[in-house]
């Protein structure tokens, strides 16, 4: 695992972009996994900004969502599948068929989880995963305890992820309590996964699933098991770590060609 201290957040998100651009440059038709949340803005805007600076050819780009709510009615703004449409795909100029999401709408949910774990084998796994982390520690809306081994399923959302979430709604009451994400286990299969962290909030977070024990507790720090990981923590998000001299330096050193 490498862990990246940035300045800040658009520090971060200037790096990861970098990283996707690189990817893409190598692997044009790449399939990116994206998610969702306030974190990685930074990210999809300093992409679109490549991209209309001429920099980056994303045409042949995919997409793919990380987790969905349940039960939100088809087209509403806050449904993740709206959320990446708007934040990823049209800025990006890219067509709603590169996009790849699970139906949260779907009668039949595990059948949907299911369908969804095997059209992103189809699609020949994800490139990179670009990820958040929850306050308490969770990837996608995989809480606490989650299985380390899971595949896509549906999943109840803590009572904190909820209060952490109803920003985004006219009123806490409306945040879903049920969520479709991929599973810890689905996203470990993606080649390379970018974990991306900002804010004092997300220090305790970040410091368990990076120097912590693995435990399915704190859901990120599954991240331990897979060969390609990179943290990107802006100086906040870095303030519990007790190796960050040793990530900074490591970095300080590392040659140019490497890349992430
Ligand atoms: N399901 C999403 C996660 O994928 C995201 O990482 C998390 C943190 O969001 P934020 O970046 O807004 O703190 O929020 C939600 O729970």
């Amino acid at each position: 695992m490498e862990v990246v201290i940035v300045k800040d957040a658009p520090a971060g998100g200037a790096l990861v972009a970098d990283s996707i651009a690189a990817l893409l440059r190598r692997k044009p038709d790449a399939l990116l996994g994206v998610a969702t949340g306030s974190t990685p803005l930074p990210v999809y805007q300093a992409l679109a900004a490549q991209v209309r600076a001429g920099s980056v050819d994303v045409s042949r780009a995919r997409i793919a969502q990380l987790d969905e709510y349940v039960g939100l009615p088809p087209g509403h703004p806050e449904s993740y599948r709206s959320v990446v449409l708007r934040e990823v795909v049209e800025p990006l100029g890219l067509d709603e068929a590169a996009f790849l999401g699970p139906d949260g709408s779907a009668d039949d949910v595990q059948a949907a989880c299911e369908a969804y774990d095997r059209a992103l084998a189809e699609a020949g796994g994800v490139d990179l995963q670009l990820l958040g982390i929850g306050t308490d520690g969770h990837i996608g809306f995989n809480e606490p305890c989650s299985s380390l081994a899971s595949r896509t399923r549906i999943k109840t959302l803590t009572r904190q992820t909820r209060a952490d979430n109803a920003r985004f709604f006219d009123s806490p009451d409306q945040v879903p309590h049920h969520v479709i994400t991929q599973g810890i286990g689905t996203i470990l299969e993606a080649r390379h996964l970018v974990l991306l962290a900002t804010g004092e909030g997300k220090a305790e977070a970040v410091a368990q699933a990076v120097e912590g024990p693995v435990a399915a507790l704190v859901p990120a720090s599954a991240l331990q098991l897979h060969p390609h990981v990179t943290v990107i923590v802006d100086e906040a998000a870095a303030g519990r770590l007790k190796l960050a001299d040793y990530f900074r330096a490591t970095y300080a050193s590392k040659p140019a060609w490497q890349g992430l």
